[in-house]
Parts: structure tokens; sequence; C-alpha cells
């Protein structure tokens, strides 16, 4: 496995040793199965896979969690090669930003909701430093994970308003066996919040039983307050009910359409994110 810390030598790498399919998963690191899954796609489905390794400061808005952000790459690097991966690129900031982009990004009405709304300035990080890595990696193929929902149509967007030419592929959400999704910021969590955090998870299993039921979005988001209220450890940050393709929220529930819940919830200080789509 090469490790590489230019884009210079990105680049040549790839141009030197690949003749067919680039396979891509662009990561923050501290690297858990979630991650691993994706590279292991990317391992089988390419003739070459490419792992990026970068905490990127611009798709920050809490200076706080940027600085708490767990940082591994040791423990990375072991991890990418048992999963087989080819080549690593963990590039500086100062590399991968020589000067602080003008360009803006806006994603419409993603700006607005979620992540967008609560993350101001989130999506336009994500989608240049996506947009960089992609011209410096030039994938066939990009692995990109279920649990970031709406980060997936942020970049199904960018790749179709900038023509990227390249496949995205949608990995599902990788859970521990209490049903929490694996994330990097769970290696944040004191051991008591640890044993609480399954109950994000069951939120939205509880919301999807209250809809099955025949309870409206409204009244399941009611009920679902009412969980978080009993919870005094866990201060929710949203929970939406919205249409699996364009994330609107719903004002009715439709079981023959695809309906995605949608949270972000605190736990210790720590900001986690999940969602279930039926
Ligand atoms: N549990 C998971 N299952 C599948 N894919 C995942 C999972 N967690 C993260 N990913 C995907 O891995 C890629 C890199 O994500 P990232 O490095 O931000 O990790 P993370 O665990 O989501 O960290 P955090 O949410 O704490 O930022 C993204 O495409 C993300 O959706
Ligand atoms: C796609 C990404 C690597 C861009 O920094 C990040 O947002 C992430 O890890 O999901
Ligand atoms: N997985 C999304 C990256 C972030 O939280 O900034």
């Amino acid at each position: 496995m090469i490790i590489a810390r230019t884009i210079l030598e990105t680049k040549n790498y790839l141009k030197s040793h690949c003749t067919k399919t680039i396979g891509f998963v662009p990561t923050m690191g501290a690297l858990h199965n979630g991650h691993i899954e994706l590279i292991k796609r990317a391992v089988n489905e390419n003739e070459i896979s490419v792992c990026s390794v970068f905490v990127n400061p611009t798709q920050f808005n809490n200076p706080d969690d940027l600085k708490k952000y767990p940082r591994t790459l040791e423990a990375d690097l072991l991890l990418l090669e048992a999963a087989g991966c080819d080549l690593v690129f963990a590039p500086s900031a100062e590399e991968m930003y020589s000067q602080n982009p003008i360009l803006k990004l806006d994603f419409g009405d993603l700006e607005h909701i979620m992540e967008g709304e609560f993350r101001p300035g989130h999506f336009n990080g994500v989608g240049i430093v996506v947009s960089k890595l992609f011209h410096i990696v030039k994938p066939t193929k990009a692995y990109f994970g279920q649990k970031d929902i709406q980060q997936v149509a942020v970049i199904n967007r960018l790749i179709n308003d900038l023509s990227f030419d390249l496949e995205m592929v949608v990995c599902e959400t990788i859970r521990e066996n209490d049903g929490l999704a694996m994330s990097s910021r769970n290696r944040r969590l004191s051991d008591d919040a640890r044993k609480l955090a399954p109950k994000i998870y069951e939120s939205l299993l509880l919301g999807k039983k209250l809809l099955q039921e025949g309870n409206s979005p409204d009244n399941t988001f009611s009920k679902i307050k009412e969980y978080y209220d009993n919870i005094e450890e866990i201060e929710l940050e949203y929970y939406k009910i919205t249409s699996a393709e364009s994330l609107a929220e719903l004002s009715n529930f439709d079981p023959k359409n695809k309906t995605a819940l949608i949270l972000a919830a605190y736990l210790d200080g720590v900001r986690l994110i999940d969602n279930l789509i039926f």
C-alpha cells in the first residue's frame, strides 16, 4: 500500500499504475467497519482502490467539533492495508488549500434543511473538497455511506451539475450489534453515554412503527418528541419524516412511497446523525 501526502504523488501513482478502473472512498479518518465495508467494495469492484484521509476544515462550522475530531492515522493505515487498499491519500490542509477557495457552492433547498440548516456552510465545504478530490483521483466509482443521507443527495447534485464522469455507489449503514450507527464521533462518547446511544436508532424504529400503524407524520413527531423529553441525556436537534427521494418533509405517510426518517442529536456534547429508509 502506498501512502501519498501530496497531490502530485497521488496523480503520478495513478497515472503509472492504472489502466482501467479506480474505486475511491473519501473519508475523514478514524476508520471503523462502516468505512472498511466501503473500502472492501472499492477493492473488489475496481482495478485500483484509493482512500483519502483528510479532516477537511472548511466543512466544520463549529471550531470545537473540528478540534475534537478523532485523528488516528497510524491505526487507519493498518486497517486500510488489511482491507487491501492500494493507495492512501493523506494530505495536510496546506497541501489541499494552497489558497483559500473563493468559490462558493450553493445546493439550493438542501442548504436550508437538516444538516444545511444546523451546519451553515457545511455543504459548501463538502462540495469543494469532494470536487478537488474527484479531480485529483479521477475515480471510476466513488463510494459513500447512506448514514450521511443528505450528503449523498448533495454529492449526487455535484456530480450531475459539474458533469463528473463517475458513478456514485451508496452503501448501507453499518451498525454496532446494539443498533448504533458506526461513526468516528462515537469514540468521543463516555461509557455511560455509549450505553444510552442505541436509543437514537430505537427512535427511528419507533417512528417507522408509529407511521406504519397509521399515525400521521405530525402525530408521530409528537410521540418522538415525548420519547426524547423522557431521556434527559439526549438533546434532539431535528427528527424529520421525509420522502426518501427528495428529502422534503411529508405531511402524509404513504407506505407505497419510500420514506426516510432522518435525525441529529447531541449526547455527551457529541453530535450524532442517523436515518432509516423504508
Ligand atoms: N456506519 C457507516 N456505515 C456506512 N458508511 C459509513 C458509516 N459511517 C460513515 N460512513 C461513510 O464513510 C464516509 C466517510 O465518513 P466519515 O469519515 O465522515 O465518517 P463518519 O463515521 O461518518 O464520521 P462522523 O459521522 O463522525 O463524521 C462517508 O461516505 C460516510 O457516509
Ligand atoms: C465526504 C467527506 C470525506 C468530505 O470531507 C466527508 O464529508 C465525510 O467523511 O463524509
Ligand atoms: N460524515 C460527515 C462529515 C462531517 O460530519 O463533517
